[in-house]
C-alpha cells in the first residue's frame, strides 16, 4: 500500500511562508491508479516530488508497504527510491547520447554494472513498449511517441511499486497520448504496481481508477469527468 497521512509543505518566501499541502490524504493498492489534476500552481508537482521522497514534507507521513523513506538517510533513501519508485516524466529525461537499451537500463546502473537479468527485463520491456526494432536508436531518431514509450520501460525496469508520471502524455497529439496511456495502464496492471499521474489532461485522468482534485492544498476526490477524447 502506499499511504499518505496529513502531508503539509510550505515555501519560504520574503513575507508569510506559501502554503502549498495543507493535508493530504491518499491510500492506493497495488494495480490501482490514480490522476491527480488541479489548476497551475496547486501544488501537484510539489506533491509529486515528495511522494517521489525528492523533497521532504513538513508533516505529515507517506508510507510505503509500511516503511517510511524519510526514516531513511539520504544515501539509503536514494537506493531506496531507485528500487522502489519508477518516474516518467513529460520531457522523459532520456540521455541523448546512448541508445534506446542504455536509456532503459540507466536505473540498473545505480547497482554498479546491468546484469545479465537486467539486461533480459529491458529487452523484455522494449518488447512490451513496442520498440525491439529501435533497440539500439539514439532517442532523436525516434518521435515523441516512441520517446515517451522508453521512458514507460525504463520507470518499470526496476520492478518498482510506486510509479508517477508527471504529465505523461502532455507533448503528445490525442491519438498517441491515447495509445500511451493504454500501453501504461496494461504494464502497470500487469506488474500490479501504484500508478499515480499528475496531469491537466481530464481525458487521461478518466482512464484512471481514481481521480483527485488538488484544491486548497488537500486531495478532493472526484467522479469521472466524462472526456472521451
Ligand atoms: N522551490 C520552490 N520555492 C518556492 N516556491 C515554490 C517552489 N516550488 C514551487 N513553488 C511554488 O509552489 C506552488 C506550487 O507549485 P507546483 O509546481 O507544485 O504547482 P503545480 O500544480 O505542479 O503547477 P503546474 O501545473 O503549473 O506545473 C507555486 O505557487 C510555485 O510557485
Amino acid at each position: 500500500m502506499l499511504v499518505v497521512s496529513e502531508l503539509s509543505k510550505s515555501y519560504p518566501t520574503a513575507g508569510e511562508p506559501l502554503s502549498v499541502l495543507r493535508g493530504v490524504n491518499l491510500e492506493l493498492s497495488p494495480g490501482q491508479s490514480a490522476a491527480i489534476v488541479g489548476p497551475s500552481g496547486s501544488g501537484k508537482t510539489t506533491l509529486l516530488q515528495i511522494l517521489g521522497t525528492l523533497d521532504e514534507p513538513d508533516s505529515g507521513s507517506v508510507q510505503i508497504n509500511g516503511q517510511d523513506p524519510f526514516a531513511l538517510d539520504a544515501r539509503e533513501r536514494a537506493a531506496y527510491r531507485n528500487q522502489t519508485i519508477g518516474f516518467i516524466f513529460q520531457d522523459h529525461h532520456l540521455l541523448p547520447q546512448l541508445s534506446v537499451t542504455e536509456n532503459v537500463l540507466i536505473p540498473a546502473l545505480a547497482n554498479g554494472k546491468p546484469t545479465g537479468d537486467d539486461t533480459t527485463r529491458a529487452a523484455e520491456l522494449i518488447d512490451a513498449v513496442g520498440l525491439s526494432h529501435r533497440a539500439t536508436h539514439l532517442p532523436r531518431e525516434l518521435s515523441g511517441g516512441e520517446r515517451e514509450r522508453v521512458a514507460i520501460a525504463r520507470a518499470l525496469l526496476m520492478q518498482p511499486f510506486v510509479v508517477l508520471a508527471d504529465e505523461p502524455t502532455g507533448n503528445l497529439d490525442s491519438k498517441t497520448a491515447k495509445t500511451i496511456t493504454e500501453l501504461l495502464l496494461r504494464l502497470q496492471a500487469e506488474q500490479n504496481t501504484v500508478l499515480v499521474t499528475v496531469t491537466h489532461s481530464l481525458s487521461l485522468a478518466d482512464d484512471m481508477n481514481e481521480r483527485f482534485e488538488l484544491v486548497d492544498g488537500a486531495l478532493v476526490r472526484r467522479e469521472r469527468f466524462g472526456i472521451t477524447a
